[in-house]
């Protein structure tokens, strides 16, 4: 079965151009959000969409440009009896994720106390998969983003990995590559200047050919025209551009 994989936005948190960098992955009559920044409740307008088409939204880490639509998530009313759209976690993020400043606007709800009590919140525990939907898994892996920042990436249908904002693993890419069957590789990159939190297309192009021809660049900034041509054998991913995404599950 095929799933469809399409980027709201393709933009770093700062960007003007475009949108944050989260995602949908659509699997017939299942929606996974993934990540839901500031930007997420107009991008999903921009495509003509509600967040009431939405299933289930997956959090890789707290950042604004993942974390700031979910104020607006949380008013959306869901078609699950209980009314609360169901959010994916680690479980490490689920307090700070409640203290955070941008969702103070849901402490007001009704005395809410906790993150439960304005979502169904599903916790996920690392390097166990999870099956989504009839054609969709989803394996956490933790990666290094910021210090003392949890932050994780995601393992899709066994093949596909999407990194949560991280710092160059040349090792990791690896040893996807060869020990766990990774096919395609959705990457942050920082387009110029210093990598202290995110990987820079410089660190990027310095992997093997191999690696390389497998990645598509997201989470990237507004000079990403300056750059078109420049990425070796690393494309682009486009925001609202639907793609195919490959499923590599053993059974199917
Ligand atoms: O000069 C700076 C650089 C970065 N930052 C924050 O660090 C975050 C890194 O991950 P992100 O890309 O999801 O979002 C970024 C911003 O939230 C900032 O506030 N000011
Ligand atoms: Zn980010
Ligand atoms: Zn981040």
């Amino acid at each position: 079965m095929t799933i469809y994989l399409q980027m709201l936005g393709t933009g770093d948190a700062f960007s003007t151009k475009y949108y944050n960098n989260n995602a949908v992955l659509q699997d017939h009559g299942y929606t996974l959000l993934i990540d839901c920044g500031v930007t997420a409740p107009q991008a999903m307008k921009a495509l003509g969409k509600s967040f009431q088409e939405v299933t289930e939204t997956l959090i890789t880490h707290i950042h604004g440009d993942h974390i700031g639509g979910l104020a607006e998530l949380a008013r959306t009313p869901s078609q699950e009896p209980h009314g609360k759209m169901t959010l994916l976690l680690a479980e490490t993020l689920i307090e700070p994720l409640w203290q955070h400043p941008l969702l103070e606007p849901l402490h007001r709800k009704g005395g809410a106390r906790s993150l439960a009590d304005v979502f169904n919140v599903k916790p996920l525990k690392p390097d166990t998969p999870y099956t989504l939907s009839p054609s969709l898994t989803l394996e956490l892996i933790r990666t290094p983003h910021m210090p003392g920042k949890a932050s994780y990436s995601l393992l899709l249908n066994e093949c596909v990995f999407y990194s949560a904002d991280l710092t160059f693993q040349p090792e990791l890419l690896l040893h996807l590559v060869h020990n766990r069957g990774i096919t395609k590789i959705l990457h942050d990159c920082q387009l110029s200047g210093r990598g202290q939190v995110h990987t820079t297309l410089r660190e990027l192009l310095s992997l093997p050919e191999e690696i390389r021809k497998l990645i598509m660049l997201m989470h990237y900034s507004d000079e990403k025209p300056k750059f078109e041509g420049n990425t070796g054998e690393m494309e682009f991913l486009e925001q609202q551009v639907v793609y195919r995404l490959p499923d590599c599950r053993k059974d199917t």
